[in-house]
């Protein structure tokens, strides 16, 4: 009698399932217990990168835990991080099968295997990032920051949350460069655009800790379908509309990605139909004009621009406009409200832009003493105080707490662990950011950190905001130029105060699709002008004398 249950049990909930699930898979290392079907969840608080930072303690650098279903190794400390990533790269690079895999209709980059069309669609972005060309870059990212400026001098110092600005400023600078698109504010293609990428970004972000209980699985996959087609079809209309445009003029200038895209492509066919074969990639010397990068993977040629298809198109572009529209809005609010909570650091940084740019403070920034900025802090290294306080932006904002899961592609040995095909692997670069190994006092903002004794800007091995090793984010350089223009034109005309000079808003992070600060509100109060207007040619006469001077030096 007393067994009848047990064997009941037995039949109908497959204990021995259960028990499977529980085991830690041969070859990981060890981590915590779980409970059935669920793992760790239950023990995990909103922000996961936080708690495994904390677990690292217990469990060392590299431990598994099972999240639902599926174990995944997670790495702790910059040190495993980089082995992983870096050092056995070629192992470790894959991306799991999940949830986009079932959504994605065409190839793309940031959910593909390490394989030759994701090096061809890598490749195939900094080509044309290149041939946009810097000074075109610098434009577009200056006409919208200036717009952002008389939004602000329009707000006449009142208190105003920066968050819908700063959205509409780098949602315009991201559509700019990919369809050559602005929007006003009140556009309704611009919230139907925003509220896709929402949809898209959140459930996407859902999906990687929802349990497939309760319908909510189903409900997440259909909101994330929703947002993916609706941002598809955005962009679908935007690729018919430049085709029309090509039709009816040929001549027509490169403004943007998908005029690049179809130039190449049709530039591809003319040179075949001229010469009749396809030429060999070492034959065409495109470097010439210095327009494209050095490394050979990042050199357009005809034959690869040929492979690219149109078919693939949209998810490309897809993955550039997501990629790039949350990490950067994040990055400029902890930059922004970085500057609320340390007045001084804000001091000090406008003080070192007035010796940079010499008496040219009220017409900083056109792009040229930008760029003479960048030059300057590259060849004397003086003006290092704005540069690193960027750094410390990025290390203590933690944009992307996790990198995006990577997964084992080939059987590989880690730490002792010889990590089988297929598992999956959590980079915690939160862990890595706050690692008292590696940063004094991890928790204070604090951009002397990466000055040293000499006065030198230098960047930690643990520094890796935007990963490490083969799959690096993709729009690194380009992020780094929107929040330098970005920045140095708000702290030019601007002083960036609280809300409220009794309250200093919190420093402290909220997870979401990106990790944000937690809301705040500021002023920007315009700069009294201190200094006599000068014209560009005066001020680029002084600031080249000046520059002379110092490499007489
Ligand atoms: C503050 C800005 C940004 C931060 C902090 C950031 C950070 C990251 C991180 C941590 C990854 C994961 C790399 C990995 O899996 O190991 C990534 C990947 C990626 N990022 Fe960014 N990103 C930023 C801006 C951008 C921009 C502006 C673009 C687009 C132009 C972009 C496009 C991508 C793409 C396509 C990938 C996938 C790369 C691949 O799988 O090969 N990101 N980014």
């Amino acid at each position: 009698m007393i067994y009848k249950p047990i064997r009941f049990g037995q039949k109908f909930l497959p204990l021995h399932l259960l028990r499977d699930m529980a085991r830690i898979p041969q070859g990981l290392p060890p981590g915590p217990a779980g409970v059935p079907l669920l793992g760790y969840i239950p023990w995990l608080s909103g922000t996961p990168y936080i708690d495994f930072h904390e677990m690292r303690k217990r469990y060392g650098d590299m431990f598994s835990v099972r999240l639902g279903k599926r174990w995944h190794v997670v790495l702790n400390g910059s040190t495993s991080i980089r082995r992983a990533l870096v050092e056995n790269g070629a192992a470790c690079s894959g991306r799991p099968n999940w949830i986009l895999n079932r959504i994605l209709k065409g190839k793309a980059v940031a959910n593909e295997q390490p394989d030759a069309g994701w090096r061809l669609h890598r490749s195939f972005w900094f080509s044309l990032f290149r041939q946009l060309g810097q000074d075109k870059i610098q434009h577009i990212i200056k006409e919208e920051v200036e717009c952002m400026k008389n939004a602000l001098i329009k707000e006449n110092g009142q208190a105003i949350d920066p968050s819908g600005l700063v959205k509409l400023t780098f949602c315009n600078i991201i559509c700019r460069f990919c369809f050559g698109k602005r929007y006003a504010a009140d556009d309704p293609e611009f919230h139907r655009l925003h509220r896709n990428a929402d949809t898209y970004m959140q459930n996407l972000a859902k999906a990687s800790r929802t349990l497939p209980f309760f319908g909510q699985a189903e409900k997440v996959f259909q909101n994330i379908l929703g947002g993916y087609d609706g941002i598809i079809s955005f962009i679908k209309e935007r690729i018919e509309e430049h085709k029309t445009m090509r039709l009816r003029d040929r001549t027509r200038s490169c403004d943007d990605l998908l005029d690049m895209y179809f130039n190449r492509t049709a530039e591809a066919v003319d040179e075949i139909d001229h010469i009749g074969i396809l030429p060999a990639a070492a034959d065409i010397n495109m470097n010439t004009t210095g327009m494209y990068g050095n490394r050979a993977s990042d050199q357009p040629n005809f034959t690869k621009m040929k492979e690219i298809d149109e078919a693939n198109l949209p998810n490309i572009v897809l993955d550039i406009f997501v990629g790039g529209l949350e990490t950067i809005n994040a990055a400029m609010l902890w930059s922004l409200c970085a500057m609320v909570k340390y007045p001084d650091v804000q001091r000090r940084i406008q003080k070192e832009m007035e010796d940079v740019v010499g008496l040219g403070l009220s017409r900083l920034p056109t792009i040229k003493p930008i760029a003479i900025y960048q030059v300057q802090f590259v060849i004397n290294m003086q003006y290092c105080l704005f540069p690193a306080t960027l750094l410390e932006i990025y290390r203590v904002g933690n944009v992307i707490p996790f990198a995006i899961p990577h997964c084992v592609t080939q059987p590989v040995v880690l730490d002792g662990y010889k990590l089988p095909v297929g598992t999956r692997i959590l980079a915690n670069i939160y862990g890595a950011h706050m690692d008292p190994k590696d940063w004094r006092n991890p928790e204070l903002f604090d951009p002397s950190r990466f000055i040293d004794e000499t006065g030198k800007v230098k960047i930690a091995q643990a520094y890796m905001p935007f990963s490490v090793g083969k799959r690096v984010c993709m729009g690194e350089n380009l992020a780094r130029k929107e929040l330098f223009v970005a920045l140095t034109t708000l702290l030019h005309h601007f002083e960036i105060l609280p809300a409220d000079d009794e309250i200093t808003p919190e420093f402290d992070g909220v997870a979401g699709t990106t990790r944000c600060p937690v809301p705040f509100k500021m002023r920007a109060i315009r700069r009294v002008n201190r200094q006599t207007e000068l014209t560009d040619s005066e001020m680029l006469t002084e600031i080249t004398s000046k520059n002379e001077a110092i490499l007489m030096a």
